[in-house]
């Protein structure tokens, strides 16, 4: 049963995001909650997660940086950069601050959702994916695969979907977070040993 907490994050996110993006958001809800039947996650928490994952996204890079130095949030060089990447870290501060939500993996899940960074607890993984697979994301290279993946070997998607989404952002003209990057290789090395074990 969806429980009330839970109820009321998705109105709230109905009322403040639009349209496109609360359907994106309701999807990354509930395919977390799947990718926590599966993996043995708290299903409660991933649609917490999965409900509040862009809640930071409604303000401008500019605003997002003012935010950021007003509540003495950090950022670093790439951040002050490309400030669309502060929106997990505004995200887990208003999650906390305005939702009340205490749980430290669920506030980590929306810190790191869009870089992923090495060593994420299952919940971090499953967010993380979440987002990158959800049922409204269209136009993504491999994407039936991944989906599929996802829900069979959870680092073997991760190593997937950081591969792809550095090979995308190559092709852009903006400042990359070498946390990605970082996330990659820990991954490909965690999959190498799995395989070799
Ligand atoms: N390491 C990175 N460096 C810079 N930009 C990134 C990085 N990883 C993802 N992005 C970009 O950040 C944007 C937001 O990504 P994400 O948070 O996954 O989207 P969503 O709004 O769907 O939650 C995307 O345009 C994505 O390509």
């Amino acid at each position: 049963m969806i429980s009330r907490q839970v109820e009321e994050l998705q109105e709230a996110m109905e009322g403040t995001l639009g349209k496109g993006r609360f359907h994106h958001t309701v999807g990354v809800a509930y395919t977390a909650a799947a990718l926590a039947m599966v993996y043995e996650v708290d299903i409660e928490n991933a649609l917490i997660a999965g409900m509040l994952h862009d809640c930071g996204k409604l303000m401008s890079s500019q605003e997002m940086g003012s935010f950021c130095a007003e509540h003495s949030i950090e950022m670093n060089e790439i951040e002050k950069k490309n400030p669309g990447l502060l929106h997990g870290k505004i995200g887990a501060y208003i999650a906390k601050e305005k939702y009340g939500v205490k749980n430290e993996d669920v506030l980590n899940a929306i810190t790191y959702h869009t870089t992923g960074r090495p060593a994420m607890s299952a919940l971090e993984k499953i967010v993380f994916i979440a987002d990158y697979i959800e049922p409204n994301r269209e136009e993504i290279p491999d994407l039936a695969q991944i989906r599929k993946l996802s829900f069979e070997k959870i680092d073997k998607c991760l190593r997937k979907i950081l591969k792809n989404t550095l090979s995308y952002l190559n092709t852009k003209n903006l400042a990359i977070d070498p946390m990605t990057q970082k996330t990659y290789e820990y991954y490909k090395k965690r999959v190498k040993k799995e395989e070799i074990e």
